[in-house]
C-alpha cells in the first residue's frame, strides 16, 4: 500500500516535478564528472616530509630490502640452536654485547651467546634470539631450560619489502600509512601532482561574514567557512575566496577573473530559477557551458557542473546543507578526478535504518545520518531525522555520513538496507 499522499512535505518543499528541466540521477552525474574531469597536467617533486595529502604520479618502489638486515625483535640473547645438544638445560657464555645501530663482526660459535637488543643485527652463527625473560643470567653465563626454535624473534631481511617492490601505485593519496611505507622504502623524494587551484565564490546579497554585523533579513555566511574547511588539504590551493552580490555584471567580472587563475571554480547560491539567480546567466555570458544542471536528489537538486573557459565550474545550491551534501557527493568526486586520485568517487556501504521512514517518492534523498552500533545480525544501524532540511545545519555535527533513500521508496520499514556514504575530506 502506498502512503505518500498522506505525507505532508516536511523538508525543503522542493519536490515538484519540473518537466522543462529533466533531472539526471546521482550515478549519471558521477559518470559525467568522471568523463569530463581529467587530472591537471603538471607534476612536481616533493620531499617526503611535505608530501602529506598529495597524490602520487609515479609508483613508489623500495630502494632496498626492508628490513635490510636480519635483526632482533626482542631484547635478549642471540644463540646458535645447533649447539644445544641433549635435553638441556644449557649454559651459554655471553661473549658480546650488540646494541641497535652498531654493526659488529661478532661470530657466535658453539655454546656462546651475544647480549642483543631489539633492532640490532643478528651476529653470524646465531639463528635464534631468546627473550631475556626466558633465561637466568649468572655473571657471564646464561642458563636456558627450554630449547628455542631456529628463527625465533628474528626479523628476516626482506620480510617486509623486497628490493624494487612496488610499495604504492600512482594515484594514491599520501596519508600517514602511505608515508610510513614510503619512509621504510627509502623514498625521500616523491613525484606528485601539482596542487589543484580552487576558487570559491559564495553569492547572495543577504550573506554576511559569520559572526560579523548584520541587519534584519541578513544572514551569516555558512558556506564560505564550511567549504574552505572541506577544501583544506595539502593537495589543494585556494587561490581566491570571495563574496558575490546578486548582480549579473559583478558576477561576470568575478567569475571571469576566477576562471583565469583556477582549475576549478566553486560557486554557491544563485543557481535556482528566480530572477535574482544570476550565476548561470553569468557563466553563459562568459561563453561557459553546462554539462548537467539538476540532479534528482534531495537536498541539492539544482547542483550544476560546467566550464568557464578552461576552468571547471561546480555550482552548488545556496542552502548550506544542500551545499554541504552536494560537495560531499559531487565535489569530492570531481576533485579526486582532477587530482588523479585513483580511488575516484567516495564509496558507499550498506547500513540498516533504525526506525521506519515514510517519505514522498520522487528524488533520491541524501539524509544526514548517525551511526549507532550494530543490530543482532552484525549490521550497522543508522539513525536519522524525520526529514531532510536543506537549511538546518544545527544537527549536522552529529551526523557521520549520508544515507541514500532510493528515489522510488515511499515507505521503508525499520531495518531496511540502505546505502551510506561516510563524510570525508575532499
Ligand atoms: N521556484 C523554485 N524555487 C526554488 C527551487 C525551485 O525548483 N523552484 N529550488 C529550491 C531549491 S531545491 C534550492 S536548493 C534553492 C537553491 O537556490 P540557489 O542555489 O539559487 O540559492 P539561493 O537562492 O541563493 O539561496 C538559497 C537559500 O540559502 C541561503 N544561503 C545562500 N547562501 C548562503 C550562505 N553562504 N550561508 C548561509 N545560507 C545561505 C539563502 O539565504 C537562501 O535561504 O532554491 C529553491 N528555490
Ligand atoms: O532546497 Mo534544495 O533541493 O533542498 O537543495
Amino acid at each position: 500500500m502506498t502512503i505518500h499522499q498522506a505525507i505532508a512535505s516536511p523538508g525543503c518543499g522542493c519536490d515538484r516535478r519540473d518537466m522543462l528541466h529533466p533531472l539526471i540521477s546521482i550515478d549519471e552525474a558521477l559518470t559525467l564528472i568522471a568523463a569530463d574531469a581529467t587530472p591537471v597536467g603538471r607534476t612536481e617533486a616533493t620531499s617526503l616530509d611535505s608530501a602529506f595529502g598529495r597524490i602520487l604520479t609515479q609508483p613508489v618502489r623500495s630502494r632496498s630490502m626492508a628490513p635490510s638486515f636480519d635483526n632482533a625483535a626482542m631484547d635478549g640473547y642471540a644463540i646458535g640452536t645447533s649447539a644445544l645438544t641433549g635435553l638441556g638445560p644449557w649454559a651459554l657464555r655471553v661473549v658480546a654485547r650488540m646494541p641497535a645501530g652498531q654493526d659488529s663482526a661478532t661470530v657466535i660459535e658453539g655454546t656462546s651467546a651475544a647480549r642483543i637488543f631489539t633492532g640490532a643485527p643478528i651476529p653470524k652463527g646465531a639463528d635464534s634470539v631468546v627473550m631475556q625473560e626466558d633465561v637466568v643470567r649468572d655473571g657471564d653465563v646464561i642458563h636456558l631450560s627450554r630449547r628455542p626454535v631456529a628463527g625465533l624473534n628474528i626479523r628476516v631481511a626482506g620480510s617486509d619489502m623486497a628490493k624494487g617492490a612496488t610499495v604504492l601505485d600512482k594515484g594514491r593519496r599520501l596519508g600517514p600509512r602511505e608515508i610510513a611505507a614510503c619512509a621504510a622504502a627509502g623514498a625521500g623524494i616523491l613525484r606528485v601532482r601539482r596542487r589543484l587551484r580552487v576558487a570559491l565564490l559564495v553569492t547572495g546579497d543577504e550573506v554576511r561574514r559569520a559572526g560579523g554585523a548584520r541587519e534584519a533579513a541578513q544572514i551569516w555566511d555558512v558556506n564560505t567557512p564550511m567549504l574552505e574547511a572541506s577544501l583544506a588539504r595539502a593537495g589543494i590551493e585556494i587561490v581566491a575566496s570571495a563574496h558575490g552580490a546578486d548582480n549579473l555584471s559583478g558576477l561576470v567580472h568575478q567569475l571571469g577573473e576566477m576562471a583565469a587563475q583556477a582549475d576549478l571554480v566553486i560557486t554557491t547560491g544563485g543557481i535556482s530559477v528566480g530572477e535574482e539567480d544570476h550565476v548561470k546567466p553569468a557563466v553563459m555570458a562568459l561563453d561557459g557551458e553546462t554539462l548537467f544542471s539538476g540532479v534528482a536528489i534531495k537536498p541539492g537538486k539544482p547542483v550544476t557542473l560546467g566550464r568557464i573557459g578552461k576552468a571547471h565550474w561546480l555550482g552548488l545550491p545556496g542552502n548550506p546543507v544542500s551545499a554541504f551534501v552536494t560537495f560531499q557527493v559531487f565535489g569530492t568526486a570531481l576533485i579526486r578526478s582532477l587530482t588523479g586520485e585513483a580511488t575516484g568517487a567516495p564509496t558507499r556501504r550498506h547500513v540498516v535504518t533504525a526506525t521506519e521512514i515514510r517519505r514522498k517518492p520522487g528524488r533520491c534523498e541524501l539524509r544526514p545520518a548517525t551511526l549507532a552500533g550494530f543490530d543482532p545480525h552484525g549490521r550497522e544501524i543508522a539513525h536519522f531525522e524525520d526529514a531532510t532540511h536543506s537549511a538546518r545545519v544545527g544537527l549536522l555535527p552529529l551526523a557521520d555520513g549520508l544515507m541514500f533513500l532510493p528515489a522510488d521508496a515511499d515507505n521503508l520499514s525499520a531495518g531496511a538496507l540502505v546505502e551510506f556514504q561516510p563524510f570525508c575530506q575532499s
